[in-house]
C-alpha cells in the first residue's frame, strides 16, 4: 500500500480502554523495531499460502498503522485514518477473520487510492487480527492482492493459524522482556545490597577505629590500651619476651597553650605523635596515655635499644617545625618475662620520666635499676 493523495479519512472509532490497549502493546516493544526473520518468513509464508502479491504484520499504534513485517508493501507506516486495519479491527471477533473482497466497491475504503508497491491499485484484503491474551486488539496479519476474489478455506485457514503463531511470539518477546527486566532489578538491588554493605562495613570500621584511636593525633587511646591490657594474647605475649615501656611527657606543655594558644598547643602535641610514629618500628604499640603523655610498648626491644629509640624521638621532637621551641622529657623502663609485673615496670618508666624532668627536662632517663 503506498501513502494516499486522496486523504478521504476514515471513520475511526476511538474504544473506551485505547490508552489501556496502547499500554499492553507498548508491552511487547515492537513499534519501530528491526527487522527480525521470524516475522519476514511469517509474512512471505502468507503471501504463498494465499497466493498474494502482498502480506504484512499491522500493528495499531495511536496515529499510525506499523507494519512490523511486510512483503509488496512500500511504506513502513500508514495513518491510522487510511488503513483497512485500523478501521475493521474494533469489529473483529476472535477466531474471523476480516476480509474486503473488493476494496473498490467498500465506500469506506474506495476513495482512499491504496495501492501494492508494484502501483497496482488494492482491491483484495483479508487479516487476522492479533491479540493480546487479554482481548485488547493489536493489529493483524494480512493479505492484500490487486483483484477482488476471495479465499479458498484452507487458504483462510492457514492464514488465521499464522496469525496464532504471531501471537505467540509476541507472548515469548514479552515474557522475554519481563525477565530480562526482573533480573536487571534483580542485578540493581544486589549491587545496592552490596554498597550498602560496604558502606556498613566502612562505618563500622571507622567507628572501631574512632573508638581506639585518637581524634587529635591519630595514636591509639587509653580505650585501646585497657584493651589490649584485657587481651589475653597480649598478656601472654609481654609474659614471654622482654620488652620496654617508654614514657613521654612533653615539657612545660601549659607554657605552650598559655602562651601561643590551644590550636598551636595542639599542633605541638601532633607533632610530637608524628615524632614518635616516625621513630619506632612495626609491632611496637604508641598510645596517646593523656593531654601530653605518650606511652609507647616496645616488645622485644631491650633497655639500651629502647633508649636510642627515645632519643631519636627526642631529637625529631626538638627539630620539629613549630613557630616555638618544643621538648620532650622520657622515661624508660624494661620488663623481663616472669620477673616483672607491668605495673611494675610501669611505675619504673614513671619514676625514671619524673627524673627526667627533675633533671632539667629536654632528656631521656633509662631505669636500669
Ligand atoms: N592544646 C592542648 N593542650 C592539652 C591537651 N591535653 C592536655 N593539654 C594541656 O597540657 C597541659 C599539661 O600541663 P602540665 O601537666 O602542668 O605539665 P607541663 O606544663 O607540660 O609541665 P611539665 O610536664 O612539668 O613539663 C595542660 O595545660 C593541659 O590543658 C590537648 O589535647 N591539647
Amino acid at each position: 500500500m503506498s501513502r494516499p493523495r486522496h486523504l478521504q479519512a476514515v471513520p475511526d472509532p476511538p474504544p473506551a480502554d485505547e490508552s489501556a490497549r496502547l499500554q499492553a502493546l507498548g508491552a511487547y516493544a515492537l513499534l519501530d523495531s528491526a527487522a527480525e526473520s521470524a516475522y519476514d518468513d511469517i509474512v512471505r509464508l502468507a503471501a504463498t499460502l494465499c497466493d498474494a502479491p502482498g502480506a504484512a504484520i499491522a500493528l495499531l499504534d495511536r496515529e499510525r498503522v506499523w507494519f512490523k513485517a511486510r512483503v509488496g508493501v512500500a511504506p513502513s507506516e500508514l495513518p491510522r485514518s487510511h488503513s483497512i486495519c485500523a478501521e475493521l479491527i474494533w469489529h473483529s471477533q476472535p477466531g474471523r477473520l476480516l476480509v474486503i473482497d473488493d476494496v473498490a466497491a467498500d465506500p469506506r475504503f474506495a476513495a482512499l487510492g491504496l495501492s501494492l508497491e508494484d502501483g497496482r491499485a488494492l482491491r483484495f484484503y483479508a487479516g487476522a487480527p492479533l491479540w493480546t491474551p487479554d482481548g485488547h486488539p493489536l493489529g493483524t496479519i494480512c493479505v492484500l492482492d490487486a483483484a477482488p476474489r476471495q479465499l479458498r478455506a484452507a487458504q483462510a485457514e492457514g492464514l488465521a493459524a499464522l496469525g496464532r503463531q504471531i501471537q505467540h511470539l509476541f507472548e515469548l518477546r514479552r515474557y522475554a522482556m519481563e525477565q530480562r527486566r526482573l533480573l536487571s532489578e534483580r542485578e540493581a538491588f544486589a549491587l545496592q545490597l552490596e554498597r550498602a554493605q560496604a558502606d556498613l562495613q566502612l562505618r563500622n570500621e571507622q567507628l572501631l577505629h574512632s573508638a581506639s584511636h585518637d581524634a587529635l593525633t591519630g595514636l591509639l587511646n587509653r580505650s585501646a590500651l585497657a584493651q589490649l591490657q584485657g587481651n589475653p594474647e597480649t598478656v601472654h605475649q609481654l609474659g614471654r619476651v622482654a620488652y620496654t615501656l617508654m614514657l613521654i611527657d612533653v615539657d612545660h606543655f601549659k607554657q605552650v597553650n598559655d602562651r601561643h594558644g590551644h590550636l598551636l598547643g595542639d599542633r605541638a602535641l601532633r607533632a610530637v605523635a608524628d615524632a614518635v610514629a616516625g621513630s619506632i618500628r612495626e609491632g611496637d604499640v604508641a598510645i596517646r596515655y593523656g593531654g601530653e603523655e605518650f606511652l609507647v610498648v616496645l616488645p622485644g626491644t631491650r633497655l639500651a635499644t629502647a633508649a636510642e629509640v627515645g632519643e631519636r624521638i627526642r631529637r625529631r621532637v626538638a627539630r620539629s617545625s613549630l613557630p616555638f621551641a618544643l621538648t620532650v622529657s622520657i622515661g624508660v623502663a624494661a620488663g623481663e618475662p616472669g620477673r616483672d609485673a607491668p605495673d611494675q615496670v610501669f611505675d619504673r618508666a614513671d619514676q625514671a620520666l619524673y627524673r627526667a624532668k627533675a633533671g632539667g627536662r629536654d632528656r631521656l632517663v633509662a631505669d636500669d635499676g
